[in-house]
């Protein structure tokens, strides 16, 4: 925490342009490195194979992205004069710019170890911050691969530090560090315990999502399937923006059940080296907590369309047609690829079950009558609503923000770099009136 305060002092310091060149050399140096990262990512989070290298380059352009985003929007300030409020003269000149928070905590999930970091950390660091990073347990050593990346580009000493250690260990201590002057935060429910102990700081929080698909009669059914199978199943399951329950109006539902079966069949499942599309779930506690769900649905009457099958950590992917409100799986995520379909009879319906759950990360509409899919949208309780499209993320600069429980503030290179300073106002007053004759 003291290395990171004193190194701060002097990036601070730093020129834009020089801040942007060393991001440029990092993110180079991060794409080079994508084979040995990926690695990491496939051995300890079971990502599969590919999608384990597209993170590394997708966080690679992320820098990239963020240094030239920053010399603009850091680059700019703003010229107020005082004649434009009642009663005043023109005798003061306002001038206001961005300024660096202090030592950024920065705490990925185990889903992102290397995306999500940098998506906290190359904003900090244009912005003239310094970085305390917190990685995932499951993610640590992908993490430090990252972080070395950094270190190569050559960034001084001290000014992004990697700490490993378990949360529930070394959580609190970092989280209440009278030295850190801003958390941003991605992960679950634990966002929300942070956030009440955290204290007077500036709080970017991604949590948890229970992301609806709702389709209605008139949609495109191969393309609302395609987007499920992706959208509901791709890494098993376990991305914050997966779709993790599908309220189809009942007219079509049959159909589209039979649709996503057929699709469900032609998954691979098996190790992330093989590049398997459903590959081991991170923890066998995870592994625990999905089966409670499946059995609780089985218990109280889904009906299953392929046969429940777990080896270990491995879940094979499962779609559970007639689930109801009385269902757990109906409001909890699983964070595995078990996916449920809500049949309704209504778009109320469907929106009031969107609208009824504690998150609001994103949703989806399929329909091809876009007019009704606007309207759905804005009903629609969640930081983002896709048209046509599975939720996502990226690309990733366009915001991110979840509403109610799924988080605080927004992401989004320009967001996050916005979100990582402050405002700082000089004014200068002049003796007399002064106006601009032109
Ligand atoms: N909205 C979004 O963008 C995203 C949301 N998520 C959500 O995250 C959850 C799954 O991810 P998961 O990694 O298991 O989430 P967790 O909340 O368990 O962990 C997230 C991070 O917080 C750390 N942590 C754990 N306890 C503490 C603590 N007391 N103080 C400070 N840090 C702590 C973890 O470290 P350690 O690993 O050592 O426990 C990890 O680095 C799901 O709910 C998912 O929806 C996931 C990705 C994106
Ligand atoms: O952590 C997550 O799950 C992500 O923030 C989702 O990112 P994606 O939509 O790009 O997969």
């Amino acid at each position: 925490m003291e290395s990171a305060k004193s190194a701060q002092k002097a990036w601070a310091r730093t020129p834009l342009w020089k801040r942007a060149e060393l991001l440029h050399k990092a993110a180079a140096i991060l794409k080079e490195h994508k084979a040995p990262i990926a690695e990491c990512l496939v051995k300890e989070i079971a990502k599969p194979a590919k999608d384990a290298v597209s993170e590394v380059v997708r966080s690679g352009d992320l820098v990239s992205y963020t240094a030239e985003e920053g010399v603009r929007i850091l680059g700019e300030g703003k010229f107020l004069v005082s004649d434009s409020f009642p009663g005043n003269e023109r005798t003061k000149y306002c001038l206001t710019s961005k300024i660096p928070l202090g030592v950024i905590l920065a705490i990925p999930p185990f889903n992102y170890p290397v995306n999500l970091a940098v998506s906290k950390i190359a904003p900090a660091l244009i912005a003239g911050n310094s970085l305390v990073l917190k990685p995932p347990t499951q993610g640590a050593v992908s993490c430090l691969h990252m972080v070395q990346c950094f270190h190569l580009a050559g960034f001084p000493k001290g000014l992004i530090s990697c700490v490993t250690g378990k949360g529930s260990e070394i959580g609190d201590f970092l989280t209440m560090h009278p030295g850190v002057n801003c958390i941003s935060f991605t992960g679950g429910d634990t966002g929300i315990a942070i956030s009440k102990k955290a204290g007077m700081l500036p709080l970017q929080m991604e949590l948890g999502g229970k992301d609806a698909c709702i389709v209605l009669e008139d949609a495109d059914l191969d393309l609302v399937a395609a987007n499920i199978i992706k959208g509901g199943f791709s890494y098993s399951g376990q991305r914050c923006t997966a779709i993790k329950v599908v309220l189809v109006m009942e007219s079509v539902a049959d159909a589209l059940v039979e649709k996503v079966k057929a699709r469900v069949a032609k998954l691979r499942v098996g190790p992330p080296e093989d590049d398997c599309d459903i590959t081991p779930v991170v923890t066998e506690s995870s592994a625990n907590f999905i089966e409670g769900l499946v059995m609780d649905a089985k218990e109280k009457g889904a009906t299953f369309c392929q046969e429940y099958k777990r080896e270990g950590n491995l879940i094979w992917p499962l779609l559970l047609d007639n689930v109801r409100p009385d269902m757990r799986i109906a409001w909890e995520e699983p964070f595995g690829p078990v996916l449920p379909v809500i049949r309704i009879n209504s778009v109320e319906e469907g929106i009031h079950h969107c609208n009824a759950s504690n998150f609001g990360l994103q949703g989806c509409v399929f329909t091809k009558d876009i007019n009704k899919a606007v309207l759905i949208s804005d009903a629609m309780e969640t930081g983002t609503v896709q048209i046509n499209s599975a939720p996502a993320r990226g690309p990733d600069h366009f915001p991110f923000q979840g509403l109610k429980d799924s988080g605080i503030g927004s992401q989004g290179i320009t967001n996050s770099i916005n979100m990582m300073t402050k405002v700082k106002t000089t004014v200068i007053n002049l003796p007399s009136p002064s106006y601009t004759m032109g």
